[in-house]
């Protein structure tokens, strides 16, 4: 991990911030780096991290499973104004590049930017963390339940007196043991677009393999299952909301090319994202919510 800090404006942990944010005994809140809170969490049913930063869970693994399910990279960056490599970062309120400016950061705001608290609370199934943040018009509430499953849902509303458009992503970072023996299940006669080099519409047909780059948004409301028979696991991710499902691993070339992965680190992964992408962005009208959320569940072979 990489940690070069910048000091949140007004996110000074004093006591006074701890009063007014006071946790359940299963979270605690930590700062790796000066201004940058991370919540870690030692539940019954999981650990966990997440920062305020993106309101992005960095960390999960679930009691009853061996290795954490989300991968992320030893080489990511703590600062605000960058978004973590690995765990979950919250594409909104546009996924990729801003459809008309391209001067607009790459999957918007919500990533790179400090959230703000809202109720944290725990029970014996889970603990739910939520967050909030605000840019003109669009709000975004984040709630996460992180225990045997994850659960993560985002509202967004227009607060604004004109129609807004909204798309995004909940972007997945899967661990997995090695990328070139994985297979995932679900989309087998989707349609989908695949984005490496010229952008081409095809249908999917079988489980889905990796021997290069992969960049495709599939067309599904539909869930997913990623068989990895080197962890010995199978993770599910269901979700509602999110009319495509992104499929990601960068390959050799992209992530020599990316600062904060090791070169290696594809093997490492796979990205699984529920998203409303390009042209299936939803129209807000003033007042108007629109949820989407995914849930990610583990399912590990006993072994012997
Ligand atoms: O490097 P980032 O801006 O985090 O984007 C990482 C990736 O996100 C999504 O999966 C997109 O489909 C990819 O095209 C992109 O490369």
């Amino acid at each position: 991990m990489v940690l070069s800090g910048s000091q949140a404006k007004g996110l000074q942990i004093t006591p006074r911030y701890m009063e007014l944010h006071r946790m359940p005994d299963s979270i605690r809140t930590t700062e790796p780096v000066a201004g940058y809170p991370v919540y870690e969490i030692d539940h019954p049913t999981c650990t966990a991290r997440v920062a305020l930063h993106g309101a992005h869970v960095m960390e999960w693994q679930p009691k009853h499973v061996s290795d954490p399910v989300l991968y992320l990279s030893p080489e990511a960056v703590l600062r605000e104004g960058k978004a973590i490599r690995g765990g979950i970062p919250v594409c909104w309120p546009w996924f990729n590049a801003h459809p008309t400016d391209p001067s607009l950061p790459s999957h918007g705001f919500a990533r790179s930017t400090f959230w703000k608290t809202g109720e944290f609370s725990t029970d014996g199934d889970a603990v739910t963390l939520r967050f909030t943040f605000e840019k003109g018009a669009w709000h975004a509430e984040l709630r996460l339940s992180l225990g045997e499953a994850l659960e993560a849902e985002l509202t967004t509303t227009n607060r604004g007196d004109q129609p807004v458009p909204v798309s995004g992503a909940l972007h997945s970072y899967l661990r997995v043991g090695d990328i070139s023996a994985i297979h995932i299940e679900g989309f087998d006669g989707c349609g989908y677009l695949d984005t490496v080099g010229a952008p081409a519409a095809r249908r999917q047909d079988g489980p889905v393999r990796f021997d290069s780059e992969v960049d495709r948004i599939y067309d599904t409301h539909g869930s997913s299952r990623l068989v990895d028979p080197t962890l010995h696991r199978t993770i599910t991710v269901e979700k509602s909301g999110s009319p495509s499902t992104v499929v990601w691993n960068p390959w050799i070339e992209k992530a020599a090319a990316l600062g904060d992965l090791p070169d290696e680190g594809y093997k490492d992964f796979v990205c699984i994202e529920a998203a409303i992408a390009n042209d299936l962005a939803v129209r807000l009208a003033p007042g108007e919510s629109h949820k989407f959320s995914t849930r990610i569940r583990v399912e590990e072979e006993r072994r012997l």
